[in-house]
């Protein structure tokens, strides 16, 4: 049995399973939360994968996203991985809330002493969704998309442009667009990656996006709340910068912002578009 069951709940019909596992890419134990729509007999559920943003843990948006409504109604597994590795105890891992715990930032560091255990793009992208398929038969991730909140939102967009082909679709709530350019991305890409900006590059969407030549360019959708104090006040997740790289470099299908007025960063923001989202994978998992 690779995953241990804590707590096993119904809700919408569904199932959601928090899970515990040990992991050979974080060497740590990590948390994993999942969501199985009702009628499961089906042998092949389609996968959202949601990556959270910082300082959350699987639990926040399976408590305040709504995503098990929509997965229940449309038909569709949805798994919340946790943002980092816990209890590494790495010096300077529990010093702020955006660097260490909480802040994995969907990256594998190279940078000593973080290398050993902050391996988060290669858990959320390879690992974690290996390990599910194999005790959970039922979840097709070979139909699987990808959306997250800020710093999961980055996470997405990366996780979808540096795997061409494996995810069908992607969209993000509030997402840290160009995180080489501001105050967090510098922060965990300095402290993560180190100096070497091509390696920031190698996972920043707005780079990315200008050489994704994959034939596999479906529309995506993002939503960013203009009353967001991260986005007008703090520059931190400059949603234009990667519009812009989209239309000057020809990414073929369109990415639909939508700056939405009055919403601020948090879940009564993600909740109220979740729908929306909902509407956008389904097309592309075959479910509508
Ligand atoms: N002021 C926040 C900054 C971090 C933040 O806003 N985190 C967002 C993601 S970037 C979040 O989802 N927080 C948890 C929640 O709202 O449940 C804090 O210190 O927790």
């Amino acid at each position: 049995m690779l995953f241990t069951t804590d707590e096993e709940i119904t809700q919408f019909g569904g199932k959601l399973l928090k899970l515990t596992h040990e992991s050979l890419v974080t060497k740590t134990s990590m948390n994993v939360n999942v969501f199985f729509p009702p009628s499961t007999t089906s042998s092949s559920v389609p996968v959202l994968v949601y990556l959270s943003g910082l300082t959350c843990t699987p639990n926040n948006a399976t408590e305040k996203s709504f995503w098990q409504y929509f997965a229940s109604k449309y038909g569709f597994a949805v798994v919340f991985p946790d943002t980092s590795p816990r209890g590494a105890n790495i010096e300077g891992e529990n010093e702020s809330y955006d660097f260490g715990t909480g802040a994995g930032f969907y990256v594998d560091a190279t940078q000593e002493p973080w290398s050993h255990n902050y391996n988060m793009y290669s858990y959320v992208h390879g690992e974690l969704q290996e390990k599910l398929a194999q005790q959970f038969n039922q979840l097709n991730f070979n139909n699987v998309s990808i959306t997250g909140h800020s710093m999961g939102g980055y996470g997405a967009l990366s996780g979808f442009f540096k795997n061409p082909g494996k995810y069908k679709s992607v969209s993000a709530f509030a997402p840290i667009s160009n995180p080489s350019t501001c105050a967090w991305g510098e922060k965990c890409f300095g402290r993560y990656l180190g100096e070497d900006k091509s390696l920031w590059s190698s996972y920043d969407p707005t780079e990315l996006i200008k050489s994704y030549t994959d034939c596999n360019q479906p529309d995506i959708l993002i939503h960013q709340g203009a009353k967001d104090p991260f986005y007008w006040r703090d520059h931190q997740l400059q949603p234009e910068n990667f519009v812009k790289a989209a239309e000057e470099l020809g990414y073929k299908g369109k990415v639909l912002l939508n700056i939405v007025d009055g919403y601020d960063h948090s879940y009564f923001f993600i909740s109220s578009f979740v729908e929306d989202h909902a509407k956008h994978h389904i097309k592309y998992l075959g479910l509508e």
